[in-house]
């Protein structure tokens, strides 16, 4: 089995490289808008499974495609990534001082038709953050390509973050423990990974 990963993001590659499994990139334009009814956590695997559907065609017998989708919810909203600073600065001034929820959805395809939909949740609390700390962080990092307007795992979730329940990798993109699992169920395992001494 030879693994895809269709993701434009450099965080899943990061996450997916640090697993140690050998991959390849393939991209594809592909539209990210949902039906309004879903749900939360229907909305993350709905869009994983979408960006899937635009490699099948393509896809050789043995090879199988990862997808993932990530979003914020804050009350009743789904977060996406913000457009400009200003959005930028009014989602995290939405975010600091609350709780809120991260959801990432993956997709697997296999090349004969097979296809694994999952998601995970991630619940992230943030501490109160002034005008001037938020700022600072858009203007330094401009996090237009992150949902919520944030990467936990730079500036903002050091100084934001104070407690995570769930994992943090799914918070940056990738569910790296539910994709290693389902890998594992579609015939992957530890003999692909190369061991330390010879990285
Ligand atoms: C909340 C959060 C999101 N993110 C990133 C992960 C995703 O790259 C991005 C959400 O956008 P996505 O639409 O999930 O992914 P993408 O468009 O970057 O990549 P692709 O569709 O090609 O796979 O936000 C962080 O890096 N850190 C965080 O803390």
């Amino acid at each position: 089995m030879r693994l895809v990963l269709a993701s434009n993001s450099p965080r899943r590659r990061q996450l997916l490289s640090d697993l140690g499994l050998p991959y390849e990139i393939r991209l594809q334009e592909v539209d990210e808008s949902f039906p309004a009814h879903l749900v939360r956590a229907e909305v993350a695997e709905y869009l994983a499974a979408h960006k899937a559907e635009a490699y099948r065609a393509a896809l050789a017998p043995d090879e199988v495609v990862l997808t993932a989708d990530t979003i914020v919810c804050l009350d009743d909203d789904v977060l996406n990534k913000p457009a400009d600073a200003a959005e930028a600065i009014q989602m995290l001034t939405r975010l600091q001082g609350r709780v809120h929820d991260v959801y990432t959805g993956v997709c697997l395809l296999t090349g004969e038709g097979q296809r694994v939909v999952f998601s995970d949740q991630t619940r992230v609390y943030f501490r109160a953050l002034s005008p001037a700390e938020i700022e600072f962080y858009v203007q330094q990092y401009k996090p237009f390509d992150k949902a919520g307007a944030y990467g936990a795992q730079d500036w903002i979730g050091m100084v934001a973050v104070t407690r995570l329940e769930g994992s943090y990798f799914n918070v940056m993109g990738l569910p790296v423990h539910r994709v290693w699992e389902e890998l594992v169920k579609l015939g992957f395992g530890l003999n692909e990974v190369p061991s330390l001494a010879a990285v």
